[in-house]
C-alpha cells in the first residue's frame, strides 16, 4: 500500500482545513462494524454465512462519508438489510434526524480529518467504505474552495486510508464528469471528459485517482457514474437535476411548478432504488467480472416537459412555468442526454427496474397524490 505517501500527505489533513460546510452539505460514511452479535467476536450464531467464516474474516462492510445526504440514508438501510444493522456505520458532519439516529450506528466524521478517519477504520475493523461526501454541481459552483476541499482533499484522504487498510472502496461519479466536448447522445464509458464545473473536475479526478491506486497499489476501487437520482423520502443536496425531485412535492402541495431548466433539456435520470441496487451489486461483483473500474449506469432520460406530462396523469391541473437559471442551464447543456451503460449490463448484469412511468407511479404512491386535494377540501 501507499503508506510511504502518508508522511508527505500529512499536511493536507490539518484540522484548520476542516471547512464548515453549509447546512446542505452532508457526509455519509457506512461501515460494517462487528459488534457483539451472533457470529461476531465468538458470539454463537444460529447459522448462515458468518458461521462458516473464520472469526477474523467476518464481513465488516465499511462506512460511507456524507451519509446523511439524499442517497446515504437509503444506502445504509439497504446495506443493513443485507449485512446486519450493526455492521454498517453511517457518518456525517450533520446532526441526524431521530429515525436515522435510532436505525443503527451513527458517528460524526469529517472527511477532511484524516486521523479521525483512520481511527474509525482501525477501531471498527472496517472492510468496505462507501464514500458519499461531496458538494454537488450547483452548490459546488457557489463555493469552489469548499467543493475543492471536500471533493478532492476528502477523496485523497479516503484513497490513502482505503489503500493502507486494504478496504474495498466505492466512490460515486456522475453524468457531471462529462462536459461540452464529450459525445452527449449517447455518452459511452470511454470518451473525452472535459467538464467545466468544479464538481465534474473533482469527479474525473476521483475516477482517475481510484483507477491509478487500483493499478499501482492493488486498491479494490469501484466506481459508478450515476445519473440524476430521484427519491421520495430524501431531498437533493444542490445539484442540477434537483428539479426532477422538486416537481413532485410542488405538484402535490400547490399544483404549480416553476422549473429552472428549459422544457427541452434532456438528462439521464434514475430512481433511487435502482441506484442503490447497482451500488451494492457492483460492490458484490466478483473482481474477475469487472473489465473496468468505472462504469456508466443508466435507466431513463427525459426532459422537464416530458416529466410534466407524466406528472399530469396524477395531477392534471399542474401548471408548469419556466424561469431558467443560467448557471444550472449551462451545466445541464454540457452533460450527457443519454447514457450508454452497455458495459455494466454486459460485465456484471446491470439491469434497471424503473422507467419513467414506474418512477412517477412510485413517487406518487410514496408522497400521496391525493394530499393536495385533501388539503383543498
Ligand atoms: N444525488 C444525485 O443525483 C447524485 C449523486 N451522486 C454522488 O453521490 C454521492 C452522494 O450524493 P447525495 O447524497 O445526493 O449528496 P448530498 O449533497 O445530499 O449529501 C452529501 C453529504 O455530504 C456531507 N458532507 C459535506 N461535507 C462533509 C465533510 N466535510 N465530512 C463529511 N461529510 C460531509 C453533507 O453533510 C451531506 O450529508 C455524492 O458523491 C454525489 O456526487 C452522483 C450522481 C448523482
Ligand atoms: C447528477 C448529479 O451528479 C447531481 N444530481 C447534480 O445534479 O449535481
Amino acid at each position: 500500500g501507499p503508506a510511504h505517501l502518508k508522511g508527505e500527505d500529512a499536511s493536507h489533513q490539518e484540522p484548520g482545513q476542516s471547512c464548515q460546510p453549509a447546512a446542505a452539505e452532508l457526509w455519509l460514511w457506512l461501515w460494517h462494524v462487528p459488534r457483539a452479535r451472533p457470529g461476531h467476536w465468538g458470539v454463537p450464531t444460529p447459522g448462515g454465512l458468518r458461521r462458516q467464516l473464520p472469526l477474523g474474516d467476518v464481513l465488516r462492510v465499511g462506512s460511507s462519508p456524507g451519509g446523511l445526504g439524499q442517497l446515504g440514508v437509503g444506502l445504509a438501510k439497504l446495506l443493513r438489510k443485507r449485512f446486519g444493522k450493526n455492521n454498517v456505520i453511517l457518518s456525517d458532519i450533520r446532526k441526524p434526524a431521530d429515525n436515522v439516529f435510532y436505525s443503527g450506528p451513527f458517528i460524526f466524521a469529517d472527511i477532511l480529518d484524516y486521523k479521525n478517519l483512520r481511527e474509525i477504520v482501525v477501531n471498527n475493523r472496517i472492510t468496505w467504505l462507501f464514500h458519499y461526501s461531496a458538494l454537488l454541481s450547483a452548490v459546488g459552483e457557489a463555493n469552489v474552495p469548499l467543493a475543492r476541499a471536500v471533493n478532492i482533499t476528502g477523496l485523497h484522504n479516503v484513497l490513502d486510508i482505503a489503500a493502507e487498510h486494504n478496504l474495498r472502496l466505492f466512490v460515486p461519479s456522475t453524468i457531471g464528469a462529462f462536459g461540452p466536448t464529450s459525445p452527449r447522445d449517447p455518452t459511452p464509458d470511454l470518451c473525452i471528459q472535459r467538464p467545466r464545473t468544479i464538481y465534474g473536475v473533482s469527479k474525473v479526478h476521483a475516477e482517475l485517482m481510484g483507477e491509478y491506486y487500483h493499478y499501482r497499489y492493488g486498491l479494490d476501487f469501484r466506481c459508478l457514474r450515476y445519473p440524476g437520482i430521484i427519491s421520495a423520502d430524501s431531498q437533493p443536496g444542490g445539484g442540477t437535476t434537483d428539479y426532477a425531485v422538486q416537481i413532485f412535492h410542488d405538484a402535490i402541495k400547490t399544483g404549480k411548478f416553476k422549473c429552472y431548466l428549459r422544457p427541452d433539456t434532456r438528462l439521464p435520470m434514475m430512481y433511487i432504488d435502482d441506484c442503490l441496487k447497482a451500488t451494492l451489486e457492483v460492490m458484490e461483483a466478483p473482481a474477475e467480472t469487472l473489465t473496468m473500474r468505472t462504469y456508466n449506469i443508466s435507466a431513463m432520460s427525459f426532459t422537464p416537459e416530458e416529466l410534466a406530462q407524466e406528472v399530469q396523469k396524477y395531477v392534471p391541473e399542474l401548471q408548469m412555468t419556466y424561469n431558467v437559471d443560467q448557471v444550472r442551464q449551462a451545466i445541464a447543456d454540457s452533460w450527457p442526454m443519454n447514457f450508454d451503460d452497455s458495459n455494466a449490463r454486459r460485465d456484471w448484469g446491470w439491469k434497471h427496474d424503473y422507467d419513467l412511468p414506474e418512477l412517477v407511479t412510485t413517487m406518487f404512491s410514496y408522497l400521496g397524490s391525493d394530499s393536495r386535494i385533501a388539503q383543498a377540501n
